[in-house]
């Protein structure tokens, strides 16, 4: 990568709009590395995470037709259970890592980068990017109706996940840009290519 390529970390709580904000950037012609998406190649048929989580915890939590890991049943083992969590990522991310690095490679001649992490505040990887944008509606009624027009998600689901994520609070004090996502989609967007413009003067 060359020394002028900035790495923007983007990330928010559940429903703020990272997914939508995501999208602008790419369709600004930016490189977004989605770490969700990488874990879900991790764990697809062949993945290179599938021989380690099953050996990890047993052949339980694979999908008996595809040989994929069923995320539902490793869930069920590792959501609430810290120690189990940690163990599970001790052998996800240093593979999540691997496809940073080869990410960064892949585009070392672009001028920005965006790693949407939606841990990144709480799993501390400030220091892998260069400044941080948090999505935000600035409000959580705002947020709550969002999420709950999602299928299958209910009202108990969306307080267990706000309830394991860092405050939005405290993500825009922590952030060096906040997105607001509670006006316009086309202000939205005015403000990523605002960010865009000043992360590269
Ligand atoms: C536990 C897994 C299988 C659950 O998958 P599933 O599709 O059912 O749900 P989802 O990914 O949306 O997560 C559900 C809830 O768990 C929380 N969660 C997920 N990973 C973590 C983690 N490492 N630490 C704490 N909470 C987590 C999420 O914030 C969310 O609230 C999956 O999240 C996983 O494998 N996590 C570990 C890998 C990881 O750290 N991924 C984050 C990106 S690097
Ligand atoms: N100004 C705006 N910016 C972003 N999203 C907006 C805006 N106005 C309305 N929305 C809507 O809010 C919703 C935000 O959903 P989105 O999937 O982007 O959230 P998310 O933060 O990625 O959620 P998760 O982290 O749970 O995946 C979308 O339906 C989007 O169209």
């Amino acid at each position: 990568m060359s020394r002028s390529t900035t790495r923007l970390g983007l990330t928010g709580s559940i429903g703020m709009g990272k997914s939508t904000v995501a999208a602008m950037f790419r369709d600004l012609g930016v490189a977004v590395m989605d770490a969700d998406a990488v874990v879900y190649d991790l764990y697809a048929p062949d993945g290179a995470a599938v021989a380690v989580v099953a050996e990890m915890f047993g052949d339980g939590v694979l999908d008996a037709a595809t040989g994929a890991i069923d995320r539902a049943k490793l869930g069920a083992i590792v959501i609430g259970d810290d120690a189990k969590m940690r163990a599970l990522e001790s052998a996800v991310h240093p593979l999540v890592e691997r496809a940073r690095e080869a990410f960064v490679e892949a585009h070392a001649n672009d001028d920005v980068v965006v790693f949407d992490i939606p841990l990144l505040y709480e799993k501390e990887y400030e220091a892998s990017v260069d400044a941080v944008c948090v999505v935000s509606t600035g409000d959580e009624a705002t947020q709550r109706a969002r999420v709950l027009k999602r299928d299958g998600m209910t009202e108990e689901k969306f307080n267990g996940i706000a309830a394991r994520q860092i405050p939005d609070a405290e993500k825009r004090a922590k952030a060096d840009y906040v997105i607001d996502t509670s006006c316009s989609l086309a202000q939205t967007r005015a403000r990523v290519e605002e960010i865009l413009s000043l992360v590269k003067s």
